[in-house]
């Protein structure tokens, strides 16, 4: 459960006095989540998704995130758009929190992704990336490939007790991925951690892109390539290539795909498998005693890797 800081209908209804968006009439704390406070509010004007950040994401990125969905949400992108402050800001604080005001989003999360929702997330994707190339603000990718050696320094010696086999694989794949990691791909605004329960549907209509917390610029198609792993990947780690295929079509008929970027695809996958494989084996190693939530297992994205490192061709993801 993710509610951090309870928030009060006094100090809430303080809060509002700096919005144009009616009076308060309810707020429930949101359960699903790890970072953030978050909770659904009413007001006489409708509802909204209202955020406290806490202690894990930088202050000094939050304008880079709310713009961006400001940004998006005024090109008709399905991102929650920040509600300005009377003063026009899009950041106040609330109860010793950064604190903003986003729109409610309709829809839900699909536990088990069909192909057709993989064309629909491919197409959203692609309209997101397009959606940013205009976008004026920059921030780097603090979890790009640079940082994947030192993060897996800081879990190495116990790496081979949650997955053995895994520090021979990892010291294996970042001296590949160091020496090859393509420089010259198309970049742009990435969301970076467009799984699943980040994105929202209507029946098989896509209704909602959540969650921009990791945003960043970088190479696009290695957004691709994380949606490639997080959607495309049965319970029995099993790779399903109608829904990558559909995924790629889907992304390629808005923005199509360059003969690199196509090229590219099966060492992004695999830089993607690693991404989330070090950063979760890193909160595995590593869960508060007070944790309110469950640490992500590592083996999953361990099994991907080493699967994205059989693929000798993009046309193995269903190009
Ligand atoms: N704009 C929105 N419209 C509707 N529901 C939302 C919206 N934003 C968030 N939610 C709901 O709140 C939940 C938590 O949001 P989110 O995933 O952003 O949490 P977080 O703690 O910031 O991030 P993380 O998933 O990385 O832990 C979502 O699963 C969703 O149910
Ligand atoms: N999507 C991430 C978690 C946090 O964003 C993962 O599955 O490891």
């Amino acid at each position: 459960m993710a509610v951090y800081t309870a928030v009060d209908d006094l100090a809430l209804t303080a809060f509002l006095h700096d919005y144009d968006i009616g009076d308060l009439l309810s707020a429930k704390g949101i359960a699903e989540g790890v970072e953030n406070t978050n909770y659904v509010m009413m007001t006489t004007e409708g509802t909204y998704i209202l955020t406290l950040y806490e202690q894990r994401v930088d202050a000094a990125d939050l304008p880079f995130f709310l713009n961006l969905m400001n940004h998006c949400a005024d090109k008709g992108i399905a991102t929650p758009q920040p509600l300005p402050r009377k003063d026009g800001t899009l950041l106040g604080e609330l109860c010793g929190r950064h604190a903003a005001i986003v729109t409610y989003l309709d829809g839900m999360a699909t536990r088990k992704p069909k192909p057709l929702h993989c064309a629909e997330l491919g197409r959203g994707l692609a309209a997101f990336h397009d959606a940013t190339l205009d976008f004026g603000l920059r921030r780097p990718n603090a979890l790009g490939v640079a940082s994947w050696g030192p993060l897996f320094a800081d879990s190495r010696d116990q790496a081979d007790e949650v997955v053995p086999g895994l520090v021979a694989l990892v010291d294996d794949e970042l001296g590949v991925l160091n020496a090859s990691w393509p420089t010259d791909l198309p970049q742009g605004v990435i969301h970076a951690d467009l799984f699943p329960d980040n994105v929202f549907f209507i029946g098989d209509a896509l209704s909602g892109l959540i969650d921009f917390y990791f945003a960043c610029n970088d190479t696009l198609a290695y957004d691709l390539a994380i949606c490639i792993n997080a959607w495309c990947f049965e319970d029995d780690l099993a790779f399903n290539v109608t829904k990558a295929r559909a995924m790629i079509q889907g992304y390629n008929a808005v923005r199509p795909l360059s003969a690199a970027e196509r090229d590219a695809l099966p060492l992004l996958c695999r830089g993607a498998a690693l991404r989330f494989c070090l950063t979760r084996l890193h909160d595995w190693l590593r869960v508060p005693e007070d944790a309110l939530v469950t640490p992500k297992d590592p083996r999953p994205y361990y099994e991907r890797l080493r699967f994205h490192r059989s693929v000798s061709s993009a046309t193995e993801y269903g190009l």
